[in-house]
């Protein structure tokens, strides 16, 4: 009972909220992400990078899933975050992923059309949702000068004739996001996200929230983003905990004893982004 994401992001796009994509890395990532947006009776996106899969395994992955969706009232997609090839989104659609994400925002733009097009008639055709990418979100931030941001930056001309050529579901742009920790503080080019809103009214998908600030992250969704990846925070939630955990008692050898309360700060941190997002009490 796993959902499309395309359906949980067109609500979203309708009544102007955002929906997380949050990352799992194991069983304690998913627990605390999926009883927080049960008790905040919000709609979820949980999402593997390939790197996770490969830690996981997609067998593991899949059963975890099923079972932590089984009872579930929440509407739930499972989606591949960053898909880097044609055949490692077909292992996952084939494994039973609602959602996919063919990441082709590195190469030259008629690669990226030809790749993704392919992606949506294949996902498509079985009624799996497609997210793509266009302009490239930075790996590390380092501030990026203002030729720079016309060069890897969102277009917003180049994003309509994207979307009208590929099919997609939901398109990740690049307004002054990365992945991971920020060095100086992030500002987000917020005229070229409500430009590229008012050309195309569908979900946008906002990378790297981790260290954006809340109130920007708010903005952001006002303007029109739909989906927000975390996953540094979490990362960071559950390493910060087991730390205390271990400067209190140094000797625990009991594997629950820290990675519970990792999981507990998980949990809390996650309830934080859903109330950020607004997507509370919209399942
Ligand atoms: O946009 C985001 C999240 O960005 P954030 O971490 O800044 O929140 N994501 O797409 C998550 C990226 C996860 C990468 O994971 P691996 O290390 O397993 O490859
Ligand atoms: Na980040
Ligand atoms: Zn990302």
């Amino acid at each position: 009972n796993l959902v499309p994401m395309a359906e949980i992001l067109k609500k979203a796009n309708k009544e102007g909220y955002a929906v997380g994509g949050f990352n799992i890395n194991n069983l304690e990532f998913l627990q605390g992400i999926i009883e927080a947006a049960e008790e905040m009776n919000s709609p979820l996106i949980l999402q593997t990078s390939e790197g996770a899969i490969k830690y996981i395994g997609i067998d593991y992955v899949i059963g975890m899933v099923e079972a932590a969706t089984k009872n579930t009232t929440i509407p739930v997609a499972l989606h591949l975050d960053h898909g880097s090839s044609f055949e490692v989104v077909m292992k996952c659609i084939r494994h039973g992923y609602s959602s996919v994400m063919i990441d082709g925002s590195h190469y030259p733009f008629e690669e990226n059309v030809r790749l993704v097009k392919k992606v949506v008639e294949a996902a498509h055709s079985v009624g799996v949702s497609v997210e793509a990418e266009l302009g490239k979100i930075g790996g590390t931030e380092d501030n990026v000068s203002v030729d720079e941001k016309d060069a890897t930056y969102t277009d917003p001309d180049e994003a309509v004739e994207f979307v009208e050529r590929t099919g997609v579901d939901a398109l990740a742009i690049a307004i002054g996001t990365a992945h991971g920790v920020y060095k100086g503080k992030p500002e987000l080019d917020f005229d070229r996200l409500t430009d590229i809103k008012s050309k195309l009214d569908m979900p946008l998908v906002l990378h790297g929230a981790s260290g954006v600030p809340t109130e920007d992250v708010e903005k952001a969704v006002k303007l029109g983003i739909n989906k927000v990846n975390v996953n540094t925070d979490f990362q960071q939630a559950f390493t910060e905990r087991i730390k205390e955990i271990f400067d209190e008692k140094p000797d625990l050898y009991d594997p629950r004893k820290y990675c519970g309360p990792g999981r507990d700060a998980i949990k809390a941190k996650v309830k934080e982004k859903i109330k950020m997002l607004g997507s509370q009490n919209k399942a």
